[in-house]
């Protein structure tokens, strides 16, 4: 081959290598592309892959969450429509046929909505605490057969297949006002979460029913004649036809004048009537003041015209007379304001076209909502509650209920110019109110044992707390009957709450006549204080010196005090001065916002009262129960005739013409004074104090309080600060102590609350006291070494005698100028055997002791002894210028008392009579403190090495 040829192939093969070399490596690098896109796409797909798991994550959540949320806000939407459904048809107009009972929830608020079934698919499963209970009720309940129509809609497994609390578990949350199966909770039933489908009728609607809804007429009717007060709603039934079979079961309606059935004929007659009916209550009862029976309810609380429904059965009124017809519509224009109501059941069109209607699936009433109607309720039981219904009406009307007088907000009035509270219904209806001010002041309240006085009290407690707030209105209230009528306005154990304008309350005062005289004694001072107040802003009357003074607390005292005859009953100290401090209260308080009212068994009987004209003419307002004596005028005996729990109510001073007569609720049973109180309570603010609390069977243990310096206290005084009865122990002739009488136990309290409590009052300033001991009494022994014990722990040097010679004996060299007691337990036991220079030194440490700064808190048996221990017969007593006597007759304590013949004192069980020359004008009756709680048992202190 040519060389030319040669190189050309030569030069083919190169190129064709390089193409070669180069087609490779395009095809490597491409290779190496690809690879990377394809990891690229890979990490690509990765990555989209996780975060479509994140967003799927996401999504899941938000879902769930908004799920949760939407049933939560289902779950309160649907308890808030369960609570306003319970509101609106409360008690008879709402509940389920297994559970109902004639009972009306007809408060002053408005006439109920009255079932007739439920909101197709309105179940839902309720969750958290259920609803709120309203207050319990009393009635009979419907009996068991009344369930045997049960549709599924009642049905307790609905709710278990909802996943909804079970009604023992709600029984449970709900407290005790809510029970299982009863009808205690007028609320929806906790076996019933779907909700109820409520129509319009009374005070608000006529109604028209089409026929395939004419089941649920004897239910409706049943609702509306069993929710109301028996006797409010009246029937007339136009049954042309005599297809109202299903309405035989009310016929004991008929018996009591509650329903009327009307044929053809009496047709005209009945709609004229009932036009009639209308004219006159618009007329008569309305009178322009209100525009319907409903407002004239709201604004008054009461009702004095029933319901009348006039039910048309299958009515032709398409073939009526004009005249008829022109009653209708005159009914269905005017009637719903007077209360009269048409039910139009039947699909005659005829018939005026725009009323609320009622057919099988829905109502007008509640648009776009299925409605499943409920099963009529059983024959047998409507049967029964027709008779119960007619039995009530028969009885009469129902005595009001504490309740319904009651305002609905509390604390809105000013008691600037006066107080007025309801305390009962008028025969009419009317609510009763009775009034505390300029005029009438003050009040008498009288009737015989059982007439009802205490829950006359109640009531108007109740009234008065409702429309004045603790800042407006304070009370104190006494009752001297042998029981705790007023214990429920404190706080105590079963029931904690008090009532917010309680400042005091005294209980089983009994023989206390003395805590009476406390309570006016601090009442003239509170009227003392207020007149002061008064005539430094220049004013005449509580009115204007709250004007004057805005900042002030001046609110209106009540001062209840029940049998106050006890106060009054005695011819002695106690009687002169309670009569005394009545009589400037009763003439002064009216200005001063202070208000008495008195109550008695028996006023008659009070000569006291009687005695003073002038006191008894401040009593305007008298209030008698039936069969009182004396609160009425002399020829008023609108007392023996008015009925059981009722009063006459008279506030010029008791004179015939000003009679009013008032049935009285009953106030005082706990199911209508409890959740008042609660609710009173739960309203007061954060720094009312509850109310100091007198009771005359508790002896109070030795208070913690530090006495003055150089003092001693020795029992609790009958006051309204229950303060401590002070003994001066300061450096004079004459501060020694006697205490006088035989009961061991009180006398050893005496002395040792005496010890305790001076040397406590050392102890807290820095100082020491000397306490002697000598007891002579075995009984009082154990007491005695305890006591001891006690004083030590208290920082009191402490020396024991064992007889009355050694503690006597170098009584002055004990003397150095702190202060030392003897404590002498049955001083006359030691003395008796002391010789002629022993009872000289113990005379001589009685005379001269305090004048050292030793006083002797002696313990004598009786004053012959202490005479006989100061001297003999003709000894004087300046020795001892306090004296505490027990079990010691008035006319014993003769030489000791200021009052010639001795004071007025009958000993009585922790009581005693304490007098301090060099203080008291007269004697004060004193509670000895119970001292056990603040000794060491005895029996640690004598095993003590
Ligand atoms: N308006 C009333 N409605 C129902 N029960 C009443 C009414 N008033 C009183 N009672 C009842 O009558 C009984 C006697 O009433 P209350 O204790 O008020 O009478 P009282 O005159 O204070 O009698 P006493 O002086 O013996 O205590 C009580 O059981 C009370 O619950």
């Amino acid at each position: 081959m040519s060389s030319w040829r040669r190189r050309l192939v030569a030069a083919m093969g190169d190129e064709l290598g390089r193409a070669r070399g180069e087609a490779r490596l395009l095809a490597e690098r491409t290779a190496e592309r690809a690879e990377s896109e394809r990891g690229r796409a890979e990490q690509v797909i990765g990555d989209a892959s996780r975060k479509q798991t994140q967003l799927r994550r996401i999504h899941d959540k938000m879902t769930a969450t908004l799920e949760a949320r939407k049933a939560a806000a289902v779950d309160a939407g649907h308890r808030a429509a369960l609570a306003a459904a319970a509101l609106a048809a409360p008690a008879a107009a709402g509940a389920l046929w297994s559970e109902w009972k004639t009972e009306s929830g007809l408060g002053r608020g408005p006439a109920p909505l009255l079932r007739v079934g439920r909101i197709a698919d309105s179940s839902a499963p309720l969750r958290g605490p259920s609803l709120p209970p309203t207050p319990p009720t009393t009635s009979t309940a419907m009996p068991e057969t009344a369930s045997t129509g049960r549709a599924p809609v009642e049905s307790g497994d609905d709710l278990a297949a909802a996943g909804g609390i079970t009604p023992g578990a709600a029984t449970a949350s709900a407290g005790s006002s809510i029970v299982a199966g009863g009808y205690d909770n007028p609320g929806p039933s906790v076996t019933e979460t779907s909700l109820p489908a409520l129509i319009p009728l009374l005070d608000r609607s006529h109604l028209r029913i089409d026929t395939d809804a004419a089941h649920a007429l004897p239910g409706l009717l049943l609702r509306a004649v069993g929710s109301v007060p028996a006797g409010l709603v009246r029937l007339h039934m136009y049954d042309p036809e005599r297809l109202g079979g299903s309405l035989s079961a009310f016929a004991a309606l008929g018996k009591a004048g509650l329903l009327s059935f009307v044929g053809p004929s009496g047709l005209r007659d009945e709609l004229d009537a009932l036009v009639e009916t209308v004219r006159r209550v618009n007329a008569d009862v309305l009178a322009g003041e209100h525009e319907s029976l409903a407002a004239l309810a709201a604004a008054t609380g009461r009702r004095p015209e029933p319901w009348r429904v006039l039910v048309l059965l299958n009515a032709d009124l398409a073939a009526w007379p004009a005249h008829d017809q022109a009653q209708l519509a005159r009914l269905r224009r005017t009637g719903v304001a007077a209360g009269v109501h048409l039910v139009i059941v039947g699909d005659d069109d005829a018939g005026p076209a725009d009323l609320p209607r009622l057919t099988a699936t829905g109502a007008t009433a509640l648009p776009g909502a299925t409605v499943e109607l409920d099963p009529p309720p059983p024959s047998t039981a409507v049967t029964k509650a027709a008779k119960l219904i007619a039995e009530k009406h028969r009885a009469g009307r129902e005595p009001a209920r504490l309740v319904d007088l009651l305002p609905q907000r509390l604390w809105n009035a000013s008691s600037a110019t006066g107080l007025q509270a309801p305390i009962g219904e008028t025969a009419a209806g009317d609510v009763a109110r009775i009034a505390l001010g300029d005029n009438p002041p003050h009040a008498l309240v009288g009737g015989p044992s059982g007439s009802g006085k205490t829950n006359l009290l109640y009531a108007w407690i109740a009234g008065l707390a409702s429309n004045y707030s603790p800042d407006e209105l304070a009370l104190y209230l006494l009752d001297f009957k042998e029981g705790v009528s007023f214990a429920r306005f404190a706080s105590g154990r079963r029931d904690p709450t008090w009532l917010p304008h309680v400042r005091l309350v005294g209980v089983n005062i009994n023989d206390d006549r003395e805590f009476g005289l406390a309570l006016l004694r601090h009442l003239k001072d509170e009227l003392r204080r207020r007149a002061e107040a008064a005539k430094a802003h220049e004013a005449t009357k509580l009115e204007e010196l709250r004007d004057a003074d805005p900042d002030g607390h001046w609110p209106r005292i009540v001062a209840v005090v029940d049998e106050f005859q006890v106060l009054l009953e005695a011819r002695d100290a106690v009687t002169d001065e309670a009569v005394q401090l009545l009589e400037d209260l009763a003439r002064r308080g009216r200005s001063q916002g202070i208000h008495l009212v008195l109550a008695s068994q028996d006023i008659a009987g009070i000569e006291a009262l009687w005695g003073r004209p002038s006191l008894v003419a401040q009593f305007t307002l008298r209030i008698a129960l039936p069969k009182a004596r004396r609160v009425l005028a002399e020829s008023n005996h609108a007392a023996d005739t008015v009925a059981r729990f009722h009063a006459v109510v008279n506030d010029e001073s008791g004179h015939t013409g000003a009679n009013r007569v008032v049935a009285v609720p009953n106030a005082g049973h706990a199911d209508a004074w409890e959740p008042l109180q609660q609710r009173l309570w739960e309203a007061r603010a954060s720094d009312n104090e509850p109310p100091a609390l007198f009771d005359g069977d508790h002896v109070p243990d030795l208070t913690t309080a530090v006495p003055e310096p150089e003092t001693a206290l020795l029992g609790q005084t009958i006051d309204v600060a229950s303060r401590g009865a002070a003994l001066a122990l300061h450096r004079a002739p004459g501060r020694n102590l006697a205490v006088l009488g035989t009961r061991t136990v009180e006398a050893a309290d005496i002395l040792a609350a005496a010890a305790l409590t001076a040397a406590r009052g050392a102890s807290e300033r820095g100082q020491r006291i000397g306490v002697d001991i000598c007891c002579l009494e075995p009984d009082a022994a154990a007491s005695a070494l305890a006591l001891a014990a006690a004083l030590e722990t208290e920082g009191a040097d402490v020396d024991w005698h064992d007889d009355l010679d050694a503690a006597c004996k170098d009584w002055e060299s004990r003397c150095d100028g702190m202060l030392r007691l003897n404590l002498f337990h049955a001083v006359d036991a030691g003395s008796a055997r002391l010789d002629a220079a022993g009872s000289a030194r113990l005379r001589a440490m009685l005379i001269d002791g305090p004048e050292r700064h030793l006083h002797t808190l002696g313990w004598w048996r009786s004053v012959p002894r202490l005479r006989e221990d100061l001297g003999g017969f003709s000894a004087r007593f300046d020795a001892v210028d306090a004296w505490l006597a027990l079990d010691v007759q008035g006319p014993e304590l003769a030489p000791l008392s200021p009052a010639s013949g001795g004071p007025a004192w009958y000993p009585r069980t922790r009581r005693g009579l304490y007098f301090d020359r060099a203080r008291h004008r007269v004697p004060q009756v004193v509670i000895p403190y119970r001292t056990t709680a603040l000794l060491p048992n005895p029996s640690a202190v004598l095993d003590l090495p």
